[in-house]
């Protein structure tokens, strides 16, 4: 990476002494008042700034340079700005780092001491660089299958390992894709019924005449169509764990079945009279809200009370702060190493688009789009477009310089009016107002899909 340092200096002198100290390793602009300082900054974008603090129309003062620092930190938080200041202005330079400068070096100039400072600045601002990569890479939890970084996940998961190594019956409620069954499974492999079976059965997905007989098994001849005995999925999960999915869906009469079970944990086979013992580990999950279903009387206030000894309320992905980019960013590697597409990134809009987007059907949603852009995207880099989100900069603060805002706006005006056109290039050029040659230029530029794709 080239290493840009930004030379604000009001003294001619100074200026050439400091281009001279420098030019050879570093790639050096110069600005001599605050106007020039910003516009070099928006159009460099310099990791370190040495800033005097006296400049024009106060150079025997500071207030201009404060003034200038403070609008530096606010645009390029990361840039490190080094205040040199004179040598009776130590009050100055403790005001600055107060500010945020990172450090700070008194007149008159010494070469060594110089480099020394601003290279150690240069420094800083890698590590930090390579901090925040490697921290947006990390995941929180040790927990397999689980990528997470925000607080309201990482206190799922801490709940969860608490309440894995004991038998307790666990209630996992929350919408759809949001990783109840991954969480379900986790509770399984961190506790000591590990080595033993875990059985899953949707109980929204099996018709109520057979879902009895999937849950507790049936004795021969005892329908038709018994031509032989068959252990349902509580026995196969003997000395394991079961779970059932869309516990909200099951019907009252299996709920007064599984009630007994649970209070007796012994279980009659559909034309048996026998019962038979068995040990497992009950978690439950639904999306539906059951203390609503309770009061509609659809389900078992016993069995409610039953089932969730412990409740894992699991966030939507929306309501967890920063967990959206974590496990897209997780799922692009895995998808993209599994489909042959390695090194991927998202890019900056992606980036926005996917924190801004509301994720409505959680991380199941995701990977859909995840996987569509690792096909889609050309190139390495994924783009907003690729992921069929729209990228909505209008709340983005502290846009670094015009380029950054135009394209930006750009792109977003015309993924809207594709979308309002439903994907017809003449309809959508008359919308933005340019003929469809340019639109053609403009989709190619941004890889924006000129015709509507259905998910992977
Ligand atoms: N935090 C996460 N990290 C990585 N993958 C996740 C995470 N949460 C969910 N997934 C993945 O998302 C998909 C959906 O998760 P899962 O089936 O567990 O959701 P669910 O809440 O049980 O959904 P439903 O209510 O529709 O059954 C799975 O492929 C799962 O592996």
């Amino acid at each position: 990476m080239t290493r840009r340092l930004l030379i604000v200096e009001d003294d001619p002198g100074l200026q050439s002494q400091m281009r001279w100290c420098f030019s050879e390793d570093l790639q050096v602009s110069v600005a001599s008042d605050r106007d020039s300082a910003l516009t070099c900054l928006r159009r460099e974008e310099p990791q370190v700034v040495t800033l005097d603090l006296g400049l024009p129309p106060d150079p025997g003062g500071a207030s201009e340079g404060f003034r200038l620092l403070e609008e530096i930190i606010q645009l390029a938080p990361m840039t490190k700005v080094i205040v040199v200041t004179g040598r009776e202005e130590k009050e100055n330079a403790v005001k600055a780092i107060g500010m945020g400068a990172s450090d700070f070096y008194q007149k008159p100039l010494d070469a060594d001491i110089l480099s020394f400072v601003v290279n150690r600045a240069f420094r800083i601002a890698e590590l930090e660089q390579e901090n925040q990569v490697l921290s947006q890479q990390r995941n929180g939890t040790n927990i397999k299958g689980i990528v997470a970084a925000s607080p309201q996940m990482l206190s799922i998961c801490r709940t969860l390992e608490k309440v894995a190594p004991t038998d307790v019956t666990t209630l996992i409620t929350g919408e759809t894709g949001t990783g109840k069954e991954l969480l379900a499974r986790a509770l399984h492999d961190l506790s000591h019924r590990a080595s033993k079976p875990f059985a899953a059965i949707n109980c929204a997905a099996i018709p109520e005449n057979l879902l009895e007989s999937e849950l507790f098994g049936f004795e021969k001849g005892s329908f038709t169509g018994a031509t032989q005995t068959k252990k349902g999925k509580i026995e196969s999960a003997n000395g394991g764990t079961l779970f059932l999915d869309e516990i909200g869906d099951m019907p009252m009469p299996l709920q007064a079945k599984l009630l007994r079970f649970l209070q007796e944990r012994v279980i009659d086979r559909v034309g048996s009279v026998t019962p038979i013992p068995v040990d497992v580990r009950v978690v439950c999950a639904t999306h539906r809200d059951v203390r609503n279903l309770i009061t509609e009387g659809v389900f078992r206030e016993d069995l409610y009370y039953r089932i969730s000894e412990i409740t894992l309320d699991v966030p939507s992905l929306r309501e967890r702060d920063g967990d959206a980019l974590v496990i897209a960013r997780s799922l692009l590697k895995s998808l993209g190493d599994q489909m042959d597409r390695p090194n991927l990134s998202f890019s900056e809009d992606a980036v926005n688009a996917i924190s801004n987007y509301a994720w409505p059907g959680n991380v199941r949603e995701m990977i859909n789009k995840v996987k569509r852009a690792t096909i889609m995207a050309e190139g390495k880099r994924v783009t907003a477009g690729d992921l069929e989100l729209s990228c909505d900069t209008s709340g983005t603060p502290n846009q670094l310089n015009l380029r950054q805002v135009r394209e930006n706006a750009e792109k977003q005006a015309i993924i809207q009016a594709l979308q309002t056109c439903n994907y017809n290039m003449a309809q959508a050029s008359r919308l933005l107002g340019v003929t469809r040659p340019t639109l053609y230029n403009l989709t190619d530029k941004y890889r924006i899909e000129t015709s509507q794709t259905t998910s992977a």
